[in-house]
Order: C-alpha cells, then sequence, then structure tokens
C-alpha cells in the first residue's frame, strides 16, 4: 500500500523527533530506554503498521506494556503520530525506517511479540525476499524476541498465508494458534482481535481473515 504523500504528516514528523525515529543508522545504538517511562515493561513491535489502528489501540488498551510501530512510510508514521499525540500515547514510539533491518534497531531478547499484519503479499516467486515472513526475516525476529516471544500474523491473502504457514514451519517454528477464518471463531478469541484498517476493509465485504501465533524454538537448546 503506497498512500498519498501528505506534506503536513511529514512535517508533523519532522517536529517530533521525540517521538519518530528517521531512518536510524544500523550502526548506531537506540537508546530505547530515554523514550519510554519504563523500558523494563513488556514491549511489543508492529511490522509495517500502516495508518496505525491496530497498535494506537494495543497502545491506549494496555498502558503496562510499551509498543513500537515500524512502518516504511512518512505518511503513515505522519498519521500514527497524529493518533498517539490527540490520545496522549506515552507508551508508543514511531520508528519510520525498514524492518529489513530490525535486528539492528533492537537488542537480542528484548521485545515480547512481534506482529505482522496485512503484510504486503509480493506474490510473484522473484519477489519472495522481501516476504516479512521469508526466511531471512524469520531469523531477525528471533534475534530480537526472548525465548517466550511470539510472532502472530493476519492476512486476507490465502497464497501468503500458505507461504508462511511453510516458512515458519521449514523454520522450526511451533504453532499456538491458526484459523482460516478468524472472525467466525469462539467469541473469546474475537474478544482479544483488534482490527487493523484493512482487516477492517475485508472483513465486511465478507472475505475469510487468517491468523497464526507462532514462537521459535528456544536458542539455548
Ligand atoms: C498492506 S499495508 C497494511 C497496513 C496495516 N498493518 C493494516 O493491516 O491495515 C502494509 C504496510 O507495511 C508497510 N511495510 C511494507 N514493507 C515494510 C518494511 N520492510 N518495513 C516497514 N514497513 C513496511 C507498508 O508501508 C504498509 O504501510
Amino acid at each position: 500500500m503506497r498512500l498519498r504523500n501528505k506534506p503536513w504528516a511529514v512535517k508533523l514528523v519532522n517536529e517530533h523527533p521525540e517521538s519518530v525515529i528517521q531512518d536510524p543508522n544500523p550502526e548506531v545504538k537506540i537508546d530505547w530506554e530515554s523514550r519510554f517511562e519504563d523500558f523494563s515493561r513488556p514491549l511489543e513491535i508492529e511490522v509495517g503498521s500502516g495508518k496505525g489502528k491496530f497498535i494506537t489501540t494495543l497502545a491506549e488498551r494496555y498502558p503496562e506494556k510499551n509498543f513500537i510501530a515500524l512502518e516504511l512510510q512518512t505518511t503513515a508514521a505522519g498519521i500514527i503520530l497524529r493518533t498517539k499525540l490527540e490520545k496522549n500515547l506515552t507508551n508508543l514510539q514511531i520508528m519510520r525506517a525498514d524492518a529489513a533491518d530490525i535486528d539492528s534497531f533492537f537488542a537480542e531478547n528484548s521485545a515480547d511479540k512481534i506482529y505482522l499484519n496485512f503484510s504486503d503479499p509480493w506474490p510473484k516467486s522473484r519477489h519472495e525476499k522481501r516476504r516479512l515472513t521469508y526466511k531471512s526475516f524469520l531469523a531477525k525476529y528471533q534475534y530480537v524476541l526472548k525465548d517466550i516471544g511470539h510472532l502472530e500474523f493476519k492476512t486476507d491473502n490465502s497464497g501468503l498465508f500458505a507461504y508462511s504457514l511453510q516458512s515458519l514451519n521449514n523454520y522450526g517454528m511451533n504453532f499456538d494458534f491458526v484459523s482460516v477464518d478468524l472472525h467466525h471463531e469462539a467469541n473469546e478469541i474475537l474478544d482479544h482481535n483488534i482490527e487493523t484498517e484493512y482487516e477492517h476493509k475485508f472483513a465486511s465485504k465478507d472475505n475469510p481473515i487468517y491468523a497464526l501465533h507462532a514462537t521459535f524454538k528456544t536458542k539455548n537448546l
């Protein structure tokens, strides 16, 4: 998804370096401690947050956790930032950067959960390496996640879902939850589901939403 460039969003992002990190140098360690009130709280990262409906709702609902929205596009980062400022979400930071460098942005074993929501499908096989569930991305998520850390993935794209199941399985990950129709699961599952913008759009057309939760095998084994 390419958003139309919004000059106000670019300006807002540039005015708030305390909330948005832009194009970080992968060689320089990010001082996350100074960016959160209490960095010892659980840390959850969404990769490819888009306009941020999911991550801002999470941050509002769980003030006892810290959240990071990692997003390539400045306009999207500006839209997330606007919500953060309106709702005073002090437990949310935004990174305008490429997830391909995620292992240089965060220390090893530092995050509790990584969310991938409606990631770009990159259907052509020559673009496989760009898919956010390709094995080189999984290796980086494994580095960043704690041993007990979870990867949660949702998509409307059956091809990307099938590919991701295979990719995570080949990587040796364990599945805690798999659904091929998330919106028709039991209420106790739906009660915990937070919709993203894309999810809302596709679910309202009655398209099935695919979801999985998985963990990496312990690194110390
Ligand atoms: C299809 S949109 C989904 C947005 C949102 N997660 C949702 O479900 O509504 C995918 C988003 O991922 C972002 N994205 C794609 N590749 C990325 C990468 N390598 N690093 C960071 N963000 C990425 C895109 O800019 C886009 O905003």
